[in-house]
């Protein structure tokens, strides 16, 4: 099922929380909502969900081209999790999966039997079969939150909405459960909605990603779009390490306008001595190196505008270079990013040196 909202708006007093905000969720794919605290994610993704309404006349909220703006969370057919998990302390695994179903008006409301297999079907799907008779108090936080799903996943949603759903967990919990979504997605193939302040995760198992900021979203893209071609200052720095230097002094040529240059630490090259001789590279002095880890990484300052900025190297590469703390090295940027008035042009120079003038 689809999910397209248009010209949302939302303010709380004199605070305005979404500024039309306009976004298209194609059927059956994993999206992720990201952006920094306060940027409106969960404010979204509670209207989509008609647990918040926007503000009156902004605009609709549409589930497979059907307007829903009027309806209440009930009747738009939304599974959602939230980042703490409500399970029924009181109640076991197995009841608290039920209980979407259990508390359905009697005709919906299916058969014991029914429920059991359902239930059952759904303990398999998050690999949970084994604890249906736990209590929420002895299952780790993973499991909780695979209850929760399981939970949500029991009304048979056509979206499903989740709000931070590992948030709570511990970072290799996290990963664990991060990748187990996306397979678990591969398999049931639902429209699925998630929010998520951590760039890394959306990157990894979303199909697509929407980056808010203050309020808007700056871009929606493939995984490796919104990071290969940011389309603004905030998207590239909000999407993995980048460097921020000043474009003006001995770097040329550039639009006009563009006086930051970002590169990523992964697209400075070093060279040293001869190997930088014939090629335009920017002369720095080698300040720290960092050699433990799956990467090397190298802080440097470039000579002529005192700027200290990261390189990261594959391991054999900085062994091959044997740098020392303190000489002088040149580097060379593989591929820079330049926006003039905060926008995006095709001043990339992928592919090429910057010239040192
Ligand atoms: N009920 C409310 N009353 C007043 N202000 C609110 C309310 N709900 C949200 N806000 C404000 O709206 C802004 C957006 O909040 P929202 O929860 O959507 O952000 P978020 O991107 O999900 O952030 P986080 O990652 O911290 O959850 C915040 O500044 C928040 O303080």
């Amino acid at each position: 099922m689809s999910i397209e909202v248009t010209h949302l708006r939302k303010t709380f007093g004199a605070y305005t929380a979404l500024d039309d905000v306009s976004l298209s969720v194609k059927p059956g794919q994993l999206t992720a909502l990201l952006g920094p605290s306060g940027s409106g994610k969960t404010t979204l993704l509670r209207i989509i969900a008609g647990l918040e309404f926007a503000d009156p006349g902004s605009g609709a909220v549409c589930l497979d081209g059907q307007d829903v703006t009027a309806l209440g969370p009930g009747e738009r057919g939304i599974g959602f999790v939230f980042q703490h998990y409500a399970l029924f302390r009181h109640l076991t695994v197995f009841e608290n999966v039920a209980f979407g179903l259990s508390v359905r008006p009697r005709r919906e409301r299916p058969s014991r039997a029914e429920v059991r297999d359902r239930v059952q079907r759904l303990l398999q799907l998050v690999q949970l079969d084994g604890l249906a008779q736990r209590l929420p108090t002895q299952l780790s936080g993973g499991q909780r939150q695979r209850v929760a799903l399981a939970r949500a996943l029991a009304i048979e949603p056509k979206v499903l909405l989740l709000d931070e759903p590992f948030g709570a967990l511990d970072a290799k919990v996290r990963k664990e459960l991060r990748r187990w979504l996306r397979q678990f997605h591969e398999e049931v193939n639902l429209t699925t909605l998630f929010v998520t302040h951590d760039q890394e995760e959306a990157l990894e198992i979303a199909d697509e990603v929407v980056v808010m900021n203050n309020a808007r979203i700056e871009q929606v893209g493939a995984p490796q779009t919104v990071y290969d071609q940011p389309a603004s200052p905030f998207v590239i720095e909000f999407l993995g390490n980048v460097n921020r230097l000043a474009a003006g002094v001995s770097v040329g040529p550039r639009p006009a306008g563009a006086d930051t240059l970002y590169v990523r630490p992964h697209d400075v090259d070093i060279r040293r001595g001869a190997d930088a001789a014939g090629t335009h590279a920017l002369p720095v002095k080698v300040l720290h190196i960092f050699a433990a880890g799956s990467t090397g990484r190298v802080v440097l300052r470039r000579l002529d505008t005192g700027e200290a900025f990261e390189a990261e190297l594959s391991r054999g590469r900085l062994a091959e270079l044997d740098l020392r703390a303190g000489e002088a090295a040149w580097v060379v940027f593989r591929h820079v990013r330049l926006f003039p008035d905060g926008r995006y042009t095709e001043a990339d120079l992928r592919g090429s040196e910057i010239a040192v003038s």
